[in-house]
């Protein structure tokens, strides 16, 4: 039986322009977070107030060993390698088995005509 997909993902606000410019395209989360199922539309949130701040769709969602957090991965993340690894280690302490969710912005722009 596979469970139901979540419509809701919450981030740092300090990390929300990234994700709302389109700059951020993966997050990396620990099992507990890893249940998005490609395809789908999810809302984002701040973590601290709660606050709408875009939609995404689900990509692609991977498993990968915190050793294995590269240039790329920080690339993707939108900031320096070694700022990542170190919230990471904040975020899920002692935690080698992660999940790299890869997600697209969904355009919220309606057109006029
Ligand atoms: C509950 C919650 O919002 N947790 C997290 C966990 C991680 N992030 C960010 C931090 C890094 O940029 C990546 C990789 O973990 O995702 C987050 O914003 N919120």
């Amino acid at each position: 039986m596979s469970a139901i997909a979540p419509t809701q993902i919450t981030f740092f606000e300090f990390l929300t322009p990234l994700v709302a410019s389109g700059q951020k395209t993966i997050t990396i989360r620990d099992f507990s977070e890893s249940h998005y199922q490609p395809g789908t539309q999810v809302e984002v949130y701040t973590l601290e107030s709660h606050t709408k701040v875009c939609d995404i769709v689900i990509l692609a969602v991977e498993p990968l060993a915190f050793d294995d957090i590269n240039e790329l991965h920080a690339d993707q993340e939108g900031l320096p390698l070694d700022e990542l690894k170190h919230l990471i280690q904040q975020v899920y302490p002692d935690q080698q088995r992660l999940f790299m969710i890869s997600f697209a912005l969904v355009d919220s722009k309606v057109s006029s005509n």
